[in-house]
């Protein structure tokens, strides 16, 4: 039995008026057959659009992870809401204010460095790989502070030359503040390489992505006063010889001035290096030995005091933050733009050097007594003979030539700078070093 529409469609006895409505439905159909199928090739082109967007952007992220794997800690960048969050960071508050990028945001002196510019009204976006040479949880802790100012760090290596990249097609920075490093004079015997991999190569990376952005930023960095080495001549001058080292981090902060100075000669980038003279404080760093001596007093555990030849104690010219953060800002401040643009050099550029020191050399045992007096506990101490492990017995700094141009001039000596000091340690860690129970500056 045929249906009614079969019967339409295909009469049993062939006629022209039936053939005529067949043809007319059959016009019909396809008409609506061709519709339908441009909706289904439509709605398959928007899938196949949002899918491909989709993909992309999983792509950006995940190989922004693969080209930061050597950072020791999973990095993440990249895509829409990111990029929103580092131009937002970027934008500054002042008329004419710097734009600047500041690497190791997360550490001692950048934090202290990122807040000042941030409160005086220029736009920060910090840069820092979190890795773990000391207890990650204080550089979370000072990005927490940093983002209650709503200063955004990127979570990267200084080694990923596409993040970097990125980072300077998404802003024009005027400046770079570049403190990342991996610090410490002794930890140079256990891990060479990682001095290597973030005071050599992370340096190159940085200035390769700085002399190609258009435009140029002026770039200042931390050197050290370790590049003194055996120099015997007091107080340290920049005029001084700085080719003895006496530890691996000394040789790649000597390698990062020799570095600076060729991206200076054939790129024209704005260079300014400031050699820092154990710099101490507040958020300060664990691996620093007026940090750890005052946990181990506390605890009631001994300290070890490192001694001369002859029984002479050793000195440092220990230099308080707040005097090293008016330092590195006056830098950016007398700093002269970079002369290139398109990778290539259109003048000479300005290429510095400076001590930012204390100009007052204090014995570690003084340091230690101080620490006794603030703590209210008398230390347990080990006097042994200083190991050949990277240590120089004194650094003292002529500070004539950052008076002179950056208008610097210390205020803060060691008694009332560690006195701050202990107030914060005891604020953050408590007396129980269980962890921290404040996060105020
Ligand atoms: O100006 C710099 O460029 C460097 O400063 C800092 O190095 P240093 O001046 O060596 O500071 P730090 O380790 O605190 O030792 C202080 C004193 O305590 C002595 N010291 C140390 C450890 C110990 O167990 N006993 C001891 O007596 C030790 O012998 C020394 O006399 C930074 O860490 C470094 O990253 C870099 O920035």
């Amino acid at each position: 039995m045929r249906t009614l529409m079969e019967e339409e469609l295909f009469p049993s006895t062939p006629g022209k008026v039936k053939i005529e409505r067949a043809h007319q439905m059959n016009r019909q159909l396809n008409r609506c057959f061709a519709s339908t199928s441009i909706m289904f090739l439509w709605a398959l082109f928007l899938i196949a659009l949002t899918a491909s967007y989709l993909s992309f952007q999983s792509f950006v992220s995940t190989s922004s992870r693969l080209f930061s794997s050597s950072s020791s800690s999973a990095s993440s960048w990249g895509g829409l809401q990111w990029e929103r969050q580092v131009r937002a960071s970027a934008s500054h508050r002042r008329s004419s204010g710097f734009t600047v990028l500041v690497t190791g945001a997360a550490g001692f002196v950048g934090s202290h460095c990122s807040l000042a510019l941030h409160k005086r009204g220029d736009g920060v976006v910090g840069l820092d790989n979190f890795n773990s040479y000391y207890d990650p949880s204080l550089k979370k802790a000072r990005q927490s502070l940093l983002s209650s100012h709503s200063i955004f760090i990127v979570n990267g290596d200084l080694n990923d030359a596409r993040l970097l990249s990125k980072l300077f097609d998404v802003v024009p920075f005027t400046h770079v503040l570049h403190l990342a490093a991996q610090a410490g004079v002794r930890y140079a015997i256990e891990n060479p390489s990682s001095y290597v991999h973030s005071n050599i190569a992370g340096l190159v990376t940085l200035l390769e992505a700085a002399r190609s952005a258009d435009p140029q930023p002026a770039v200042v960095w931390a050197s050290s006063s370790s590049v003194y080495g055996l120099n015997d001549k007091v107080p340290f001058s920049e005029s001084h010889r700085t080719d003895r080292p006496a530890s691996l981090y000394a040789a790649t902060k000597k390698a990062g001035e020799e570095i600076t100075h060729t991206y200076n000669h054939i790129y024209g980038l704005s260079i300014t290096g400031l050699r820092f003279f154990t710099v101490y404080g507040p958020w300060g760093r664990p691996d620093m030995a007026y940090f750890f001596f005052t946990k181990a007093i506390l605890a009631g555990k001994p300290i070890t005091i490192f001694r001369g030849r002859d029984r002479v104690d050793l000195a440092r010219d220990f230099t308080y933050i707040d005097d090293i953060v008016r330092g590195c800002l006056a830098s950016l401040d007398t700093a002269g733009k970079s002369t290139g643009s398109g990778g290539k050099k259109r003048g000479p550029a300005q290429y510095r050097i400076f001590n930012l020191g204390n100009t007052a050399p204090v014995t570690v045992p003084t340091l230690v007594s101080i620490l006794e007096r603030h703590l209210k506990v008398k230390a347990k101490k080990n006097v042994i003979e200083m190991p050949a492990n990277g240590d120089v017995p004194f650094t003292h700094a002529n500070i004539t030539l950052a008076m002179a141009e950056l208008g610097y001039k210390p205020t803060t000596n060691l008694e009332i700078g560690l006195k701050k000091f202990v107030k914060w340690y005891l604020s953050y860690y408590g007396f129980t070093q269980t962890g921290p129970t404040s996060t105020n500056l």
